[in-house]
Formats: structure tokens, C-alpha cells, sequence
């Protein structure tokens, strides 16, 4: 029951997928008023089955959608107070366009979503909006259709905006805090420095547990993340705690034997064994992958600093391959295919 007395803001996410739904379902088990955009296909899926939501905490919330809270155009987008985008990097633009003719002037718009540029690319299509940066740091897995699981620990951030002031308490209320942030573009880079796994896993065609168990993809890892680092430094990019080590001992730690790893790595290793991240998700389903906007933007930097950056360079390419004609790349073979690229 909620204790808010407060009328529910009403919040739209656009691109509702597995971060939007697990979202959606969290803010509609506290009775915030949520319409989720999406496609036909999730559409057609949440016909079938209740929206379940659950979390590794134990948390569960199923509900049945009523059929005007899961829409496939965005129109809705006119009433909104508060929206949130989850699209992958590569639909951003799309997305914005779509949103541009209905939003009110001054409606804060949330980018949910990986990588560094997406907050600033929504800007530049909605000028009127408040756009604001902010970071899911969790993985979302669909477990069954209609079924999202929050399987690893973090909380949401968000640039800071007194816009947000009507949401945060219903954020509150559903168990997902969204902490407001003066420093997102460190913590854009913080959770990018994690993300540049995503791109090993995919190549990888393994579970991320089982991926990250296996110490020449950590040491893959490791090499992207110290190459990233050491832009991050030359840029004067601060990083931010997201895991309970420094984000500048998380490359030692990868390179580290099984035995230490799995000793140091505490609740990083916490993590569903059938998970999997969402690059390995669009490779599987023959999608474009977000690697330009993860590894992509470290080769950015680089050039922008004068330099280069090989190895997330390479990786960019192995996954653009991938794109192309799918292959697994075994521990081994990609580690000394990123040694080659130095
Ligand atoms: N999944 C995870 O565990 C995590 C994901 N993230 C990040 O969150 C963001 C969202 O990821 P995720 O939820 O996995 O992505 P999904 O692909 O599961 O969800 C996005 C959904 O939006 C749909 N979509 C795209 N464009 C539009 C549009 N214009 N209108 C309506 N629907 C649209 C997509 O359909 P279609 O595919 O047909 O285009 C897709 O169904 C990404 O940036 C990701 O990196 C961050 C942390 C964890
Ligand atoms: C949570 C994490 C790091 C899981 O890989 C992710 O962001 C993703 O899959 O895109």
C-alpha cells in the first residue's frame, strides 16, 4: 500500500525493452502512473503474459497491463511529465525525433541508457525538452517472456534537476532510489570502464559468469579498461566508485589468478548464471550493436587527445565482424588478437 498521498507524475518510457519494462513494472508496483512505448513484438508478448518484475533481493510484482499502459506510437508523450529514454544508443536519434512533436516545453527527459553521448545527442533533437544524463547500473534479463529480472546490485543516477522534485519519491517508493548526480559525466565514464565488458562478452557467446570466470577474458578486459584509464587520466576525466573497489583496481583485479579473483571479486561475481549483457542480446537477435557508443567512444577520446586507443579499437571492429558473420571467439584467440593490435 502506498504511503505517498501525492498524485503520480505520469511517466513515459520510451523504448520500453528489458531495462524499460523492469523499470515501468517497479514504478506501476508503487502506483505511479507509467506508459511504456515499445514495440508490437513486447506488445504482443505483455497480451499473453502479466509484466512480471523481480529482483535478486527477492522482490517480486506481477500486474496485467491494461492495454493503454504498453503503446506502440508515441503520442502519449504528450501528457508526459517525466520521460524516460531506454532505447539502445543506435535508436537515440529515432527516438528523439519521434518524441520531439508531442513533448510540452520544458519536460524533463531521462537518457537511460550506456554509453557517454546519448544525453547530449537527445538534446541536440529536442531542444525544448530538460534533458538529462543519467545511468542504470544493473542488469536486466528477460527470463521468460513478460518476466525481468534485476539480477546484480547498483541504484539509478540522474543529472540533478529540481524538475525531478514530483518523481524521485515515486522512484523511492517502487525500491529504485534514482540519486541525483553533479558529476554524471564521470559516472558516464565509470560505468563505461564496466561496460567495455560488454563487448568481450559478446564475443565471447557466453554467460557473463561463466565469461567472466575465465582469466584470459578478464585479461582482455583488463587491457581495455587500463588503455581507457590512462585517457581517462591524460583527459582529467575523474572516475566514480561504482563497485566496491576503485574503478583503478579493477584491471589488476581482472588480471588476477582464478583463485584471487574469485576471493577479491566478492559482489561483482554475484551474478545470475544465465546472465548474459545486452551486446551479446542484439548479436543473438542479428541486431546493429552499441559497441560505436561503448568502445567507440574511447577511440573518440583517444583522437581527440592525439592518440590512439588499439585495443578498444580492435574490439570494436571484432564486433562490428560479428555483426556481419557471427562467430564465438575463444579466451584465448581474442586475447592474443587484442596483443596483436598494440
Ligand atoms: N539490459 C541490461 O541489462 C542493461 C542495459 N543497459 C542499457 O540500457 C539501454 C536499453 O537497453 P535494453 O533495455 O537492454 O535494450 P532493449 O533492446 O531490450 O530495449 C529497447 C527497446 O526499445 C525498442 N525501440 C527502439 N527504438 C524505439 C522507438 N523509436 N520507439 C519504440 N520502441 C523503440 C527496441 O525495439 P527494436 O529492437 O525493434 O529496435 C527494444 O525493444 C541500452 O543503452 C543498454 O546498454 C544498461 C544496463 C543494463
Ligand atoms: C549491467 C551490465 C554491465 C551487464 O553487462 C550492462 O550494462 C549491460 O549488459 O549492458
Amino acid at each position: 500500500m502506498s504511503d505517498n498521498n501525492n498524485t503520480s507524475p505520469r511517466i513515459l518510457i520510451l523504448g520500453a525493452g528489458s531495462v524499460g519494462c523492469y523499470v515501468g513494472g517497479r514504478l506501476l508496483s508503487a502506483g505511479a502512473d507509467v506508459v511504456m512505448v515499445g514495440r508490437e513484438r513486447m506488445a504482443a508478448t505483455l497480451r499473453d503474459h502479466p509484466l512480471v518484475v523481480t529482483d535478486y533481493e527477492g522482490f517480486r510484482h506481477e500486474t496485467r497491463l491494461a492495454p493503454e499502459r504498453y503503446q506502440t506510437e508515441p503520442q502519449a508523450a504528450a501528457e508526459a511529465d517525466l520521460v524516460l529514454v531506454t532505447v539502445k544508443s543506435q535508436a537515440t536519434i529515432d527516438a528523439a525525433r519521434q518524441l520531439a512533436p508531442h513533448l510540452k516545453p520544458g519536460t524533463p527527459v531521462i537518457s537511460l541508457q550506456n554509453g557517454i553521448s546519448n544525453a547530449q545527442r537527445l538534446r541536440e533533437h529536442l531542444p525544448e525538452a530538460t534533458v538529462l544524463a543519467g545511468m542504470i547500473p544493473f542488469n536486466v534479463l528477460q527470463k521468460a517472456p513478460g518476466h525481468f529480472h534485476h539480477g546484480t546490485e547498483g541504484h539509478l543516477m540522474a543529472e540533478g534537476d529540481p524538475s525531478l522534485a514530483p518523481a524521485l519519491p515515486w522512484f523511492e517508493q517502487a525500491g529504485l532510489a534514482l540519486e541525483q548526480r553533479d558529476d554524471m559525466h564521470s559516472v558516464l565514464w565509470s560505468k563505461l570502464l564496466l561496460n567495455l565488458n560488454n563487448p568481450i562478452n559478446a564475443l565471447s557467446g557466453k554467460p557473463l559468469l561463466e565469461e567472466l570466470s575465465t582469466r584470459d577474458y578478464r585479461r582482455c578486459l583488463a587491457m581495455a579498461q587500463a588503455e581507457t584509464l590512462q585517457l581517462l587520466r591524460r583527459a582529467g576525466i575523474p572516475t566514480v566508485r561504482l563497485t566496491p573497489l576503485p574503478m583503478a583496481l579493477i584491471p589488476p583485479l581482472m588480471k588476477a589468478p582464478d583463485w584471487l579473483f574469485t576471493r577479491l571479486s566478492g559482489t561483482m561475481l554475484a551474478i545470475d548464471p544465465i546472465a548474459r549483457s545486452s551486446m551479446w542480446e542484439d548479436l543473438e537477435a542479428g541486431r546493429r550493436t552499441e559497441v560505436d557508443w561503448i568502445n567507440g567512444e574511447v577511440v573518440r577520446l583517444a583522437e581527440q587527445l592525439g592518440t590512439t586507443a588499439p585495443v578498444n579499437a580492435r574490439l570494436t571492429e571484432l564486433v562490428h565482424d560479428c555483426e556481419q558473420k557471427r562467430r564465438e571467439w575463444p579466451a584465448e584467440a581474442l586475447l592474443m588478437a587484442l596483443k596483436q593490435a598494440r
